[in-house]
């Protein structure tokens, strides 16, 4: 039919009148938006002029986002509102108006705007992360809460004491490995404590699917802003309108994302029927949850999901990647700061008197050194705009109007510069969490920006703590990390720029001196590592 018609009008007149239609509705979709953006008497959130039609499209950056997003905070202050082609944006730059939105208000902060892209082609639409609110997502909250809620995470630090001390053999083998050991860590920890699966020692096809998910999605660069996430009616195209490549990356994810919330599930039943898994496991949990008389279980998609996601987010903004990028930091901050590391040590080394490592026995009794170390996150944030908001009725937030559907950038990164909160923020300081010392009093700690706000807070949250402050504790505890030095003798300077992708911010790749403090530390964590492993046997 639309070859007759190309026929009947000619090339020219065949295409005035499809695009014309096109034109007329994405005009009149943009004028409506924008309409809708105005209220009587209130003002719209300050912020870059923008054009007629696109908006603020071309102010957009495209790398580091949060960066300008904190230049425009103290052009125009800590809530900056742009639009692009009619769709309103809100940045926040300080934490009282994160505060005020996306917690005190946070019954109608707490949606994700809907990301097409991902959704419609990349098969993401199972994954809470990116879910809108939605019986579904209350579900499998709820399923993360039940299985990952504070009382529930001694459970799982026998496996994270255990994989933190494994890590730290090896690293102490091939230190310069240690981007590769810290992944592998966070790859065993999330498959023991999401489906009771032991890793292959090498190529685990489980994690390596994860790293696999994680390179196409870093080829469709920043998420949310394809063409189709601002005009989802393009999600009917065929995804080769943009582009073969683009095509293929698109068909390779959704495989993925397909495989990755049935394969690890399915593998972790029969591994659990054969006798082979370890518990507990979150999958033990929720089928003891859900299973019921008849042997069928209840809600078993939204289980598959729940599992899925923390499975992961191995590499996501949910998990090992996230793990991976704290504890870079970490020895980073170590190399740069060695005052900080030998203090900690001294402190660690009076209470443990070189015969004992840290368990999570001693995080109760309190090493106030690690906690401090560990509290220390304003150093670098790993997620400086966590993931984005969404509102869902208008609003009105000092005198400005924010409509319905606002998307909501918190952004982490301008709270954790504040000087006001914490003075010197580049610098890593843990003595800013001595009592009294330099922390504002009604201040909060850098670590409680790291795993976002109110209803959509990470729920990962204490999982990832436990994971962290195990290993950074050992780390302390039996390494000495230092810079590493040229021929010359001279300091090999690390490059502090971290790259921004997607969600999360990575450092470059760095050299990293780390050795064992001592002979007796290496006895010491392999005594622990026997001990745990027997412990695990007679289980
Ligand atoms: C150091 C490690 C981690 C960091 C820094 C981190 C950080 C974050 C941040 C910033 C968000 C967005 C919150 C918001 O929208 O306001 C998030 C969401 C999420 N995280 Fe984590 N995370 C970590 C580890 C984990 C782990 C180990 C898991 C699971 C086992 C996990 C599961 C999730 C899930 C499921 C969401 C989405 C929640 C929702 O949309 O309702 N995270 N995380």
């Amino acid at each position: 039919m639309l070859g007759d018609l190309y026929q009947a009008f000619g090339p020219r007149l065949f295409y005035f009148l499809i695009g014309a239609p096109i034109f007329i509705f994405v005009l009149s979709k943009i004028y409506l938006l924008r309409k809708r953006g105005m209220r009587n008497g209130l003002k719209k959130p300050p912020g870059p002029k923008g054009w007629p039609l696109i908006g603020n499209l071309l102010d957009m950056p495209t790398s580091n986002q949060y960066l300008t997003y904190m230049d425009w905070g103290k052009k125009y202050g800590d809530v900056v509102g742009v639009d692009i082609c009619g769709r309103p944006i809100l940045i926040l730059n300080s934490r009282q108006a994160i505060h005020d939105l996306l917690i005190k208000r946070s019954a109608i902060y707490s949606n994700r705007p809907r990301m097409e892209l991902l959704n419609t082609w990349g098969r993401w639409d199972w994954t809470l992360v990116l879910m809108q609110g939605s019986e579904e997502m209350h579900r499998q909250r709820r399923m993360l809460g039940q299985c990952l809620n504070k009382g529930m995470i001694p459970r799982y630090h026998a496996a994270i004491q255990r994989e933190a001390l494994d890590f730290c053999l090896r690293l102490a083998k091939t230190p310069e490995n240690y981007k590769e050991l810290i992944d592998h860590m966070s790859g065993a920890n999330i498959m023991m404590i999401t489906y009771g699966h032991k890793v292959k020692e090498e190529a685990d096809e489980n994690v390596e699917r994860v790293h696999d998910v994680f390179s196409e999605f870093i080829k469709l660069g920043n998420a949310g802003s394809h063409i189709v996430d601002f005009f989802p009616a393009l999600s009917a195209l065929p995804s080769w309108v943009f582009g073969l490549d683009f095509a293929k990356t698109m068909k390779r994810l959704a495989s993925l994302m397909d495989s990755s919330l049935i394969d690890p599930y399915f593998q972790g039943i029969r591994e659990i029927e054969s006798g082979v898994a370890k518990s507990p496991s979150m999958l033990h949990t929720l089928l003891d949850a859900y299973t019921q008389d008849d042997g069928s279980v209840e809600h078993e998609r939204s289980i598959q999901a729940a599992t899925g996601v923390a499975y992961l987010g191995i590499a996501l903004i949910a998990g090992g990647d996230t793990t991976m990028i704290t504890i870079c930091t970490f020895l980073l901050a170590m190399m740069l700061y060695p005052e900080a590391q030998r203090n900690a040590r001294a402190e660690i080394d009076a209470l443990l008197k070189n015969e004992r490592l840290p368990t999570f026995e001693v995080r109760g009794s309190e090493v106030p050194a690690i906690r401090r170390s560990h509290d220390e996150r304003s150093f670098q944030p790993t997620a400086p705009l966590a993931v984005a908001h969404q509102s869902t009725e208008d609003d009105v937030y000092n005198g400005m109007f924010i409509p319905a559907g606002t998307t909501i950038f918190p952004n982490t990164w301008a709270c954790l510069q504040n000087e006001d909160d914490f003075p010197e923020p580049d610098v890593f300081k843990p003595e800013r969490y001595l009592d009294g010392v330099t922390l504002k009093e009604g201040s909060v700690l850098a670590k409680e920006f790291a795993f976002g706000y109110g209803r959509r807070v990470c729920s990962g949250k204490h999982l990832a703590d436990a994971i962290v402050w195990m290993n950074l504790s050992l780390l302390l505890a039996a390494f000495d990390i230092s810079l590493p030095t040229d021929k010359l003798g001279n300091p090999i300077m690390p490059d502090l720029n971290y790259e921004y992708g997607a969600t999360t911010v990575h450092p470059k790749p760095f050299q990293c001196k780390i050795s064992l403090r001592s002979e007796k530390h290496g006895e010491l964590l392999r005594a622990s590592l026997n001990a745990s492993e027997g412990a695990d046997r007679s289980n």
